[in-house]
């Protein structure tokens, strides 16, 4: 019997390992999840993607892919916007997804994707809900910011310092009652009209170097800011750049998607990782 497929791949350096899995078979459980994303003793990723045939596991989707986000320590997120580019991306190149032009079930609900000629990917991210304000504390800083719903939470604080200066490495502070799940936390710098920069720290991982939900929360936020709902952006993440559009509160994202790597996993280190 041969390992398990795997493929490695990438939006904006957020890295993720693929799992096809299109009857939903694996036992994917959390273990296994962070031994995948271990930088040491598994593959390395920020998170898994595994691919499965809508209803699969049990979740309903007019498409006929869904995306089973997990995050690097193991736990379930909703939503994942770079991630579901890579995941598209993925589908096209294995000639699963015809045109290009085609609907990924997430747990936030169904998103619709384009694959363009140029390796990028446009994702029609749904809403990008203003919640409310809360306050952050970084390194013993508190930041005041607007909490974004993008099927998953956020938390976006616009500071007037460079970003770059911030001590991530650390779980920042965080109002639990307003935020039961965890949260994502954008820290982000306005570089004048639809321009912004932004560092994340990330529910479930630590600092990555993007995050696509996170890049749609911090446009929407300042687009609130400024006292609008419509607008578009170019976000730089450390990992690279992508382009957010808000119109009336509904977000796309459009950026890059790569694969880098396929393999099989080895079935003994399979077995003892979920032990
Ligand atoms: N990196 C992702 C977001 C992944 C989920 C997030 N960590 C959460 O727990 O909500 C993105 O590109 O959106």
């Amino acid at each position: 019997m041969g390992g398990i497929e795997f493929l490695k791949g990438h939006g904006t350096q957020n890295d993720f390992v693929l799992l096809p899995d299109a009857s939903g078979r694996l036992d994917l459980t959390a273990e296994r999840v962070a031994a995948l994303c271990d930088r040491r003793r598994g593959l390395g990723a920020d998170g898994v993607l595994r691919v499965v045939r809508a209803g699969a596991l049990g979740e309903a989707s007019d498409g006929e892919w869904f995306m089973d986000y997990r995050n690097a320590d193991g736990s379930i997120a909703e939503m994942c916007g770079n991630g579901v580019r890579v995941f598209a991306r993925y589908l096209v190149d294995a000639g699963l997804a015809g045109d290009g032009h085609f609907t990924v079930g997430t747990r936030a609900g169904d998103r619709p994707v384009v694959v363009h000629p140029d390796r990028t990917v446009t994702v029609d991210m749904g809403p990008a809900t203003i919640t409310g304000t809360s306050v952050t504390v970084v390194a013993g800083s508190p930041f005041s910011g607007v909490a974004v719903d993008v099927g998953n939470p956020h938390l976006v604080s616009v500071l007037e310092d460079d970003v770059a200066g911030l001590d991530l490495r650390e779980q920042p502070d965080f109002d639990h009652d307003v935020f039961p799940t965890g949260v994502n936390l954008e820290f982000v710098n306005l570089l004048g009209e639809g321009a912004l920069r932004m560092r994340v720290h990330e529910r479930g991982v630590g600092e990555t170097r993007s995050c696509g939900t996170g890049t749609v929360a911090a446009v929407a936020a300042a687009l609130h800011l400024a006292g609008t709902d419509t607008g578009a952006s170019t976000v730089d993440i450390p990992g690279g750049q992508v382009t957010v559009t808000v119109a009336r509160g509904a977000a796309t994202l459009t950026g890059p998607a790569e694969i880098v790597a396929r393999g099989e996993l080895d079935e003994a280190w399979w077995a003892a990782a979920g032990e």
